[in-house]
């Protein structure tokens, strides 16, 4: 079976070679580990690491040392074989003793010469490395550069002090190696070793620093000699680019998997392509052939950091941390707590003699009709009280939801709601509304722990049920919320806590608000919070939408927004917003490949029904596209309605927004509308709300918070240091605009002069005033209205409002409309 399974079109290596080839791989590694197994021991590198970088150090001492004592110290040293070496440290005058005597003795005078200081920082770096794991410039390239300088130098000042007849007073500066070296070099070469020393210097720059093609005399390009230099700056200005979309790459710690090599380039001398660590250098060779084939600008780089994303993607988080999207507003404060008013009158005011009271009244209701219980409980909630009946057997359930009615009369309250049965509980229940409820304050749910440490990605701390506890939702999950409910029943004061909820527990970089509100008013306080949580068109004015054409750009911009994003995330191979900013943060997207970070998005819209009265399809199509799919991408919609009727809340809509929050309606039907179920109808406003997740109802009572309460968040949260703007959707181009523009005159209806004289009259642009008095059909209307327009005889499409009407009174009507025929030759 197994094997089945894993055939392949793959060249499949004989069973034999395999099994070879698998022990001595063993045997490999089973030799290896216990040997070098204490090189991976951190507290041995880091042992080795301070001991390299004080030997550094020291080499450094007493290299320097020597160009002002090496002479003297020279004597000491011949003379060590006969002098005791207490003696001789003592008459050492190197800085570092007798050691350093010794050292640089032998490393400068006997071996490299000057050249020798290239040692030094070759073991700083990589005790350096070993210590903090940080690399300050890299070590393979340090150690090319240096071999090959020491080899070059040696040779050089040797050849010089050849030259200068035999070993000078600066015979020391080419050393032992050098003057040896020169002297093979001049037996074989003469004085060619001038152009010997030549040719392998510019063969080293050449390979050395990548040097393609000398451009030298073509001013306008890039010159050879700063090629690393130049892909340094291109990454600069790309970051400058970027930075208008997200600012924060400006910042020093802000580096990504291109920026490596760069950041990889600590000073001109050691100028390097790449390479942190020796094994992508290594990479870099084989990948040589490919490497040819890309364009010039950016040769090996490409290859490697194809195949290397991931690794250097952890390097980098290992050397710079994670990509941190709040780092613009680094010094942003949430708000406060403080804020938010703390009402006194916020306990449980239910007595003892209401509750009894209330129970004799339901036992009474049910023994008049015949229904026995065994037991009744009651919990108390902050707006109603629930009695909880155990039925005797036999009972059937549908008996005592009939009584419902009763039970009301018996209580002589409103509201009374049966729950037949609870779900996931053997009892009915029966919520009665308190005589005095609780004032849940938003402040009181904001402040519990579950709501403060919540790892939720959009959490809400929507209300508290009726055993007191505060529920909350994760707005991600839901994914979109419908929200419902009639004038005064404390719509506004819940999209409020929504808001405030997530402004409490989101940074500005990570959310964004675009807010409709086409009552004009309600939302206007969040405009101070425009440049950190808001989102707007581009050449848009206000950031809170309020008119009805806005609405619509908006909606398709946000659909467009949405296409963007599922580009990006599929590019990305990441199948939601949370995993693609994942694997942003971890620094494995890159930025100049067009990958941002994307802040969750969330849409609400105060007034449905004025919408879809004046926009209708234009902008149910829209909301029913979001709804459909931007759940995955992060874009979510709170809709609210006063009216929740069919043709608001249409099939479309209902069907894509499985979480619905009602708050009291005046009828059963618009109950059935909203939450498919009845109970809306019965609750007692205020905020007294059902919230239906698929099956469950849940009754909630929605925290309150005043517009003042809000207004101070607002404040606190505007006068901190913002965004340049606010966060920019996609322009979207409507077609609405060009609506008048492209009607052809010449074909004017037949009925354009009655209805022109008809607008006239009355002075109002509306399309259904001529469907009305001409009995015409809304498409043939709305064709005349084009018409009028293209003619200037009403103004624009104005949302709500019915356009303006340009022509004052019947006598310039008359002469344009003889103007039109005159034009047109009719
Ligand atoms: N959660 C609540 N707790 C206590 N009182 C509330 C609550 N919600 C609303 N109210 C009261 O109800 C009043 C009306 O609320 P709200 O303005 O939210 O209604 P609305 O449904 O938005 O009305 P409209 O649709 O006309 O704007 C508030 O001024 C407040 O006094």
């Amino acid at each position: 079976m197994a094997e089945n399974t894993y055939k392949s079109n793959t060249f499949k290596k004989p069973e034999k070679e395999k099994d070879k080839e698998k022990k001595s791989k063993k045997a490999n590694t089973a030799d290896k580990k216990p040997f070098f197994s204490f090189l991976q021991d951190p507290r041995f590198r880091l042992a080795a690491g301070f001991v390299l970088i004080v030997s550094s150090l020291f080499l450094f001492a007493s290299f320097l040392s020597y160009l002002f004592t090496g002479k003297a110290d020279q004597s000491v040293i011949e003379a060590l074989a006969t002098d005791s070496i207490l003696e001789a440290g003592m008459e050492t005058d190197n800085w570092v003793g007798l050691w350093g005597a010794i050292v640089s003795h032998a490393f400068i005078f006997r071996w490299f010469g000057i050249a020798a200081f290239f040692i030094p920082p070759i073991i700083f770096i990589a005790g350096f490395r070993m210590v903090f794991k940080r690399s300050i410039a890299s070590l393979v390239n340090t150690t090319i550069f240096s071999i090959f300088s020491i080899l070059w130098l040696s040779l050089m000042f040797g050849y010089i002090t050849l030259q200068s007849d035999g070993v000078s007073e600066w015979g020391f500066l080419g050393g032992g190696l050098g003057y040896n070296l020169a002297l093979v070099s001049d037996s074989i070469f003469g004085w060619g070793t001038f152009l010997v020393l030549i040719l392998t210097l510019l063969i080293f720059i050449i390979f050395y620093f990548n040097v393609t093609a000398i451009n030298a005399f073509q001013p306008k390009e890039k010159s050879i000699g700063n090629a690393a230099f130049v892909e340094e700056n291109d990454i600069e200005s790309d970051k400058q680019g970027d930075d208008k979309i997200i600012p924060t790459y400006t910042d020093d710690k802000d580096v990504w998997v291109d920026d490596l090599k760069s950041e990889e380039i600590p000073d001109p001398v050691l100028v390097a392509p790449a390479a942190v660590s020796s094994s992508e250098i290594k990479l870099e060779i084989e990948k040589s052939e490919p490497a040819k084939n890309t364009p010039k600008q950016e040769p090996v780089f490409t290859i490697e950091e194809q195949l290397e994303t991931d690794k250097l993607a952890e390097q980098l988080v290992e050397q710079q941390g994670a990509y941190d999207p709040t780092l613009e507003l680094s010094h942003y404060k949430f708000p406060p707590l403080e804020l938010l008013r703390e009402y006194e009158v916020g306990k449980v005011q239910v007595t003892q003699e209401e509750l009894n009271q209330n129970k004799d009244r339901i036992v009474a209701t049910l023994v008049n009709f015949k229904i026995g219980i065994q037991s009744i409980k009651a919990t108390i909630g902050p707006t109603v009280t629930l009695y909880e009946i155990v039925p005797d057997a036999g009972i059937k359930i549908s008996r005592i939801k009939n009584l419902e009615d009763d039970i009301a009369l018996s209580l002589s309250a409103l509201g009374i709601r049966i729950i037949a049965p609870i779900p996931g509980k053997g009892t009915i229940g029966i919520e009665v509304p308190n005589k005095n409820r609780e004032m849940v304050s938003i402040r009181s749910v904001l402040s519990i722990e579950r709501f403060q440490k919540s790892d939720y990605e959009l959490p809400i701390a929507l209300g508290k049920t009726i055993s007191n506890e505060v529920h909350i939702i994760d707005l991600a999950k839901m994914p979109h919320l419908l929200v419902a409910g009639a004038t005064g029943q404390g719509k506004s004061v819940g999209l409020n806590v929504i808001l405030a909820s997530l402004l409490y527990k989101r940074h500005p970089s990570t959310l964004k608000f675009v807010l409709v509100d086409p009552k004009k008013v309600e939302m206007s306080i969040f405009s101070k919070i425009e440049r950190h949580y808001l989102a707007k068109l581009p050449n848009s004015e206000e950031a809170i939408i309020t008119d009805t054409r806005k609405v619509v750009h908006t909606l398709n911009s946000l659909c467009i927004e949405m296409e963007n994003r599922y580009e990006i995330l599929k590019d990305a191979g990441a199948r939601n917003l949370k995993e693609y900013n994942t694997k942003f943060v971890a620094r494995k997207l890159n930025p100049k490949e067009g990958h941002r970070f994307l802040p969750y998005i969330v849409l609400v819209i105060d007034e449905l029904a004025d919408l879809m009265m004046t926009a209708g399809k234009e902008v149910e199509t829209p909301i029913a596209r979001l709804a459909q799919l931007a759940r995955a991408i992060g874009i979510h919609l709170v809709v609210a309605t006063q009216r929740p009727s069919v043709n608001v809340i249409t099939g479309v809509i209902k069907a894509n927004f499985p979480a619905r929050l009602s708050f009291r309606v005046t009828s059963k039907v618009d109950s059935r509308t909203i939450l498919d179920a009845g109970g809306a109808d019965q609750l007692v406003g205020q905020g007294d709300m059902l919230l239906s997740n698929g099956n469950d109802v849940i009754r909630l009572q929605c925290p309150f918070v005043d517009t003042p309460e809000i207004d101070k968040v607002c404040d606190f949260i505007g006068s901190q240091r913002g965004y340049d703007s606010a966060y920019m959707l996609p322009e979207y181009e409507g077609d609405d605009e060009g609506g008048a523009s492209d009607v052809d005159l010449s074909e004017r209806d037949a009925l354009f002069e009655d209805a022109a004289k008809l607008i006239v009259m009355h002075q109002q642009g509306s399309t259904s005033l001529i469907q009305r008095k001409l009995k015409l059909g809304y498409n043939r209307a709305g064709r005349l209205i084009d018409q009028l327009e293209a003619a200037g005889i009403v103004g624009s499409f104005e949302g709500s409002k019915a356009r303006e009407v340009l022509i004052k009174d019947e006598m310039s009507l008359e002469q344009l409309l003889s103007s039109l025929r005159e034009k047109h030759g009719q």
